[in-house]
């Protein structure tokens, strides 16, 4: 009889037959879970051991989400060192900080040769390549000079680093990867201090990094290290994951497979098989015994520059509703996860493009904006909208314990005043919940908090309440220029950012939504109206040739645009549980017909012209 993977995984970390091993496991196959009952066979196994030893086992996800719900279902044990990978190679490296200096440097003057090589090739000596490339050369002189003077660096994983000694995100990947691959004894530290190192979500991991487990695991593998890499190749969306590790996985190690889809049903499976294909060998799934039939529907919307975009949407909804007899497809109450290409698609569709259009841009913020980690919107997020919230909703007590933790009006609260205060306050709270947020401006909202002394506003925004736009250039002070720019906002486009971005709104990303699952889901598809130069799915729907570039690329074996575009929309399909619906905006739905029906994706009867 065959083993189960359970089994096999179980004998992978047992002693007298340790194993490293690649856990093929596709949409819905249970990952998350499997990786946990895994860690607590470890836990059994090896627990009492490690720590005596200090010794610990590490678990590296693909995102802080993720490495919070896997730490809670480990149920907080201090054995599991469980981080995204950011934070565990900054772990790793942080105490060789004259290493950190020599590569830094060493990448920095690779990087030099390079641009002085395109400068000296360039024929044209004003174009704009070159100039570019002299603008890029200067900054790495500088950043040469100024590395000199550095005696530690420092590193925020969940943020910006902007510190003239701080290291990017890309930089501690790429120097703690060679740094890994170059040294033995950081490897066998490594090796020494996590006896198991297991990597989820690894298909996204960066191939410099996943060489260097790879390089780890040669050198120290077997009896005292294993590492567990657990991932599903289709579900590759990042260009920067290693796309030949099926090829390179080594013979010895163990590879099971797990061929059931816990998450959808019949139907999306079908789909799912059909389109994950030609992306992977044995790619094929099962659903579970006693999965629904389920319902996948794809309408083809011609465009049309008068079109009402939302209308159309709403329409799919309602065609889905009769389709599948549920109720819940509906444009209310959030029961229907609608995927957009990009945040821009869902920030026009839910009235917030101005104010996240200009944000976007905003250097400062490029890590944390979508993360809701603006520390500068905290005001609104944290502070007022709550308290209107709670207001609304007649949660006095919430609102009173926020204005007594932060409103300097209750704060210290003078009792001989006490009653006088109070009354202000509540003239103030009753002004607040009148105020029509779809008219009122951002300026006109902070100015009254202001005045009403209701919370303490940080000086960016006092600074953008009274200077003039005109008055600012915008490359001295981008914040400060952003801020001005929003302030004749409606202030309502900051409660539905905050709303999107905290996942209280039906929107979501093809790309963002990976890991989680919905019971009704509608992907929308506009190459029109996105920007997104790795995608196509124009070309994956054949109404566009491929480029002389993917040509190239397929001739030389590598990966073209219709493979990642087919991956994205592995992703996006197999988030729905019971029902997807694809809408697809299109200057030629007859092709795309004759495309998805040719690939035996969707029936005709389950494709609408509109
Ligand atoms: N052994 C199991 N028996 C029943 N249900 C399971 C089992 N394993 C997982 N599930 C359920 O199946 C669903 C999918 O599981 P999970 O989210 O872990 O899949 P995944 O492999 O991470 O998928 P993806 O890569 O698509 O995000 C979840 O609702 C989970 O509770």
């Amino acid at each position: 009889m065959n083993k189960s993977v359970d089994n096999i995984l179980e004998e992978c970390i047992t002693k007298g037959s340790r194993k490293s091993f690649f856990l093929f496991a596709g949409a819905g196959s249970g990952k998350t879970h499997s990786l946990v009952v895994l860690l607590n066979k470890i836990r059994d196994k090896w627990g009492q051991k490690f720590k005596i030893e200090n010794r610990h086992v590490a678990v590296i996800t693909y995102t802080n989400a993720a490495t919070d719900e896997i730490i809670s279902r480990l149920n907080y044990s201090p054995l599991f060192h469980v981080s995204t990978i950011h934070s565990f190679v900054w772990n790793v490296i942080q105490s060789y900080q004259s290493d950190i200096k020599k590569y830094y440097l060493r990448f920095k003057e690779e990087e030099k040769a390079e641009l002085e090589e395109k400068i000296n090739k360039a024929r044209k000596k004003d174009g704009k390549t070159y100039l570019n490339n002299v603008g890029k050369f200067d900054k790495v002189i500088k950043s040469i000079a100024k590395i000199e003077t550095v005696h530690k660096f420092i590193y925020n994983p969940n943020g910006n680093n902007f510190e003239y000694n701080a290291l990017s995100h890309a930089e501690v990947i790429k120097i703690g990867a060679k740094m890994i691959v170059e040294n033995k004894l950081l490897q066998k530290i490594i090796a020494q201090q996590y006896p198991f190192l297991l990597i989820d979500e690894s298909q996204d991991t960066k191939k410099e990094l996943v060489q260097a487990f790879f390089e780890l695991e040669r050198n120290f593998g077997g009896e005292n290290f294993t590492l567990g890499f657990i991932g599903d190749q289709k579900q590759r969306i990042y260009t920067d994951g290693e796309e030949r590790i099926t090829t390179i996985i080594p013979k010895e190690w163990e590879t099971p497979v797990k061929p059931m889809n816990y998450r959808c049903d019949k139907r999306i499976i079908k789909l799912s098989n059909k389109i994950s294909e030609s992306i992977e060998q044995n790619a094929t799934q099962n659903p579970r015994e006693n999965a629904e039939e389920g319902f996948v529907h794809l309408y083809l919307i011609r465009n049309n520059d008068e079109m009402n975009k939302f209308e159309k949407e709403a329409n799919v909804v309602l065609s889905m509703k009769e389709l599948t007899g549920d109720d819940k497809w509906s444009m209310e109450g959030n029961n229907v996860k609608i995927l957009t290409l990009e945040h821009m698609m869902a920030a026009r569709r839910l009235g917030f493009e101005d104010f996240f259009g200009i944000m976007r841009h905003v250097d400062k913020y490029s890590q944390t904006l979508l993360q809701g980690k603006v520390d500068d919107m905290d005001i609104f997020s944290k502070l007022s909208f709550p308290l209107i919230d709670s207001l609304k909703k007649g949660d006095n007590l919430n609102a009173l314990n926020l204005l007594k933790s932060y409103s300097p009006l209750l704060m210290n609260l003078p009792s001989d005043k006490a009653y006088e205060t109070l009354s202000k306050c509540q003239e103030i709270l009753d002004g607040l919940q009148k105020m029509d947020l779809g008219r009122v401006t951002i300026k006109e909202f902070l100015k009254n908090i202001v005045v009403t002394n209701l919370f303490n506003v940080p000086q960016l925004l006092i600074d953008a309440l009274s200077v003039s736009l005109e008055s600012l250039e915008e490359q001295n002070d981008e914040v400060l220029y952003a801020w001005c720019s929003v302030m004749n906002l409606p202030v309502i486009q900051i409660v539905k950012f905050n709303n999107y971005i905290n996942g209280n709104s039906m929107f979501g990303t093809h790309q963002g939504v990976k890991g989680l699952e919905f019971d009704r889901v509608l992907v929308i598809i506009d190459e029109k109206e996105s920007n997104m130069p790795l995608f196509n799915y124009n070309k994956l729907f054949g109404v566009e040739p491929l480029s002389t570039t993917d040509i190239n690329n397929r001739k030389e074996g590598k990966e073209t645009t219709i493979e990642r575009t087919m991956r994205l929309f592995y992703v996006a399909c197999t988030r729905a549980r019971h029902s997807l619906a694809i809408a697809v905006y299109t200057d030629n739905p007859e092709i795309i017909k004759q495309t998805v029906t040719r690939n035996d994706w969707f029936d005709s009867d389950e494709i609408s012209i509109m």
